[in-house]
């Protein structure tokens, strides 16, 4: 398996691109389904996640392709409706396909989709969602096949505001008859990237971005050209490896709006931030402080996709911080792996008590899941010493090639192939 070996202690400085979002595209590529012809996204990032659904779309029928960060996807030629188990169980966001396949074919066959050991991530809602607007749902141990002669329109309320759930009755509802309106829906930037590209398609839909989403059914929907937005998470990811480090470096192409929350937790641990339009100039000259209590939640709060990055950050902080986790069960799993380096971290249920450590060290640690990953390399580049990360292809899910990002504001950050023997 490849790693990344790290020497710590290089301050980051300089500037950098930031790509695409993977949470916009993936939903955004499966919505492609819904309208029969060619589209053209712009802005799409070089993930396995997105190769993954890219490989989805072609085992259906569909033709894919992705040069740089254009990708062309022609679904004039898709065949099946029918998600091949194994594609199926390599990443969650292949069950972003049920609602456009179901909205385009009147029937759909997935299995439990697969993706990070972060915790029991039922898929519940979309079920109930798609349910609501007339599908029929039978489940045969883990494969489940939804049939609609029809979609119709409903009122729906989500018990959870759950990103995916919202979407995938989004993309459904869009091909139904009447008007659909989620209420308690997810807010987060992507559903309102998702809510524009449909509309981009013909679509009618107002209110992502706030809690309730109606979507007018159409009777038809014409290929659409669209850029993504760009990756809020990933961005967030270097703030705080720019911090960590005591560097000194600005993100370009980003959209300081999605990251307020962000921004806000960082000030109040000594972060200098200062956004100009589409920038933001990171740096951090002194030793960050504790944050009392930061809780991460549906946005416009806290985002758990950066609460073990920032956690890096607070264990290296002047104090005690408290992290609470209230979305994903299992998503303290770098605990573990960061103790290794040297952090003082205690977690009792869904808290995590870091009390901050003047330094880390170097030490072999495994990347559990994407963010735990980005967590353990931000680790290793403010250690002292050697740290190997290991299992970097929950990484390679999110990051395009992050060593080439690091190493491009000076980081030291290598790639190792395999050993034959391993
Ligand atoms: C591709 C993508 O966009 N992934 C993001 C999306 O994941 P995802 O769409 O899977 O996240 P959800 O918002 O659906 O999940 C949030 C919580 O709701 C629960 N739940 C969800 C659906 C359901 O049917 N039943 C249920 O119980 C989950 O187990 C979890 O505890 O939002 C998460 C929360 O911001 C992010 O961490 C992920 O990066
Ligand atoms: C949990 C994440 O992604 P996914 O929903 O694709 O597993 C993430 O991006 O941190």
């Amino acid at each position: 398996m490849e790693k990344l070996v790290i020497e710590g202690g290089k301050p980051l400085t300089g500037a950098i691109q930031i790509h695409g979002a993977k949470n916009a595209a993936l939903p955004i590529l499966a919505a492609c389904v819904l309208a029969s012809g060619t589209h053209t996204l712009h802005n799409v990032p070089n993930l396995l996640d997105i190769d993954t659904m890219l490989g989805i779309l072609r085992a259906l029928g569909c033709r894919a392709e992705q040069q740089g960060d254009t990708v062309t996807i022609t679904t004039s030629t898709a065949h099946s409706s029918h998600i091949p188990e194994e594609l199926m169980g390599q990443m969650r966001s292949s069950i972003f396909l049920m609602g456009p396949l179901l909205a385009r074919f009147g029937s759909v066959t997935v299995y439990q989709p697969g993706g990070c050991a972060i915790g029991e991530r039922k898929i519940d809602l979309h079920l109930k969602g798609l349910q609501s607007l007339g599908a029929e749902i039978e489940e045969f141990s883990n494969r489940i096949v939804c049939t609609a002669e029809s979609l119709q329109g409903n009122e729906i309320f989500l018990d959870f505001p759950s990103v995916g759930a919202t979407e995938n009755i989004m993309m459904a509802a869009v091909r139904a008859e009447g008007i659909t309106t989620i209420y308690n829906a997810a807010r987060e930037p992507e559903i309102q990237d998702l809510q524009n590209f449909l509309n981009a398609m013909g679509a009618d839909i107002i209110g992502a971005g706030t809690d309730t989403i109606t979507i007018r059914g159409v009777k038809t929907l014409t290929p659409g050209t669209y850029r993504i937005i760009p990756d809020r998470i990933v961005a967030g990811t270097f703030l705080v490896a720019a911090a960590a480090t005591k560097g000194n470096i600005s993100l370009e192409r980003v959209n300081p709006a999605h990251l307020t929350s962000v921004i806000h937790v960082l000030k109040r641990a000594g972060v200098q931030i200062i956004a100009d339009g589409d920038i933001i100039h990171v740096s951090c000259p002194t030793r960050p402080k504790a944050v009392e209590r930061i809780v991460t939640s549906p946005h416009p709060s806290f985002p758990t996709d950066l609460q073990s990055q920032v956690m890096v950050l607070l264990s290296l902080a002047d104090g005690l911080s408290v992290m609470k986790e209230t979305i994903f069960e299992g998503r303290f799993k770098h605990v573990d792996e960061l103790a290794r380096m040297g952090a003082d971290i205690r977690v009792d249920m869904s808290s995590a008590f870091i009390r901050g450590v003047p330094r880390l060290y170097g030490a072999t640690v495994e990347a559990t899941d994407l963010r735990a990953g980005a967590a353990l390399v931000i680790a290793g580049l403010a250690a002292h010493g050697t740290t190997i990360v290991e299992q970097i292809h929950h990484i390679d899910r999110g990051y395009d090639r992050i060593e080439h990002m690091l190493t491009s504001l000076g980081a030291s950050v290598l790639r190792q192939a395999p050993v034959p023997s391993e």
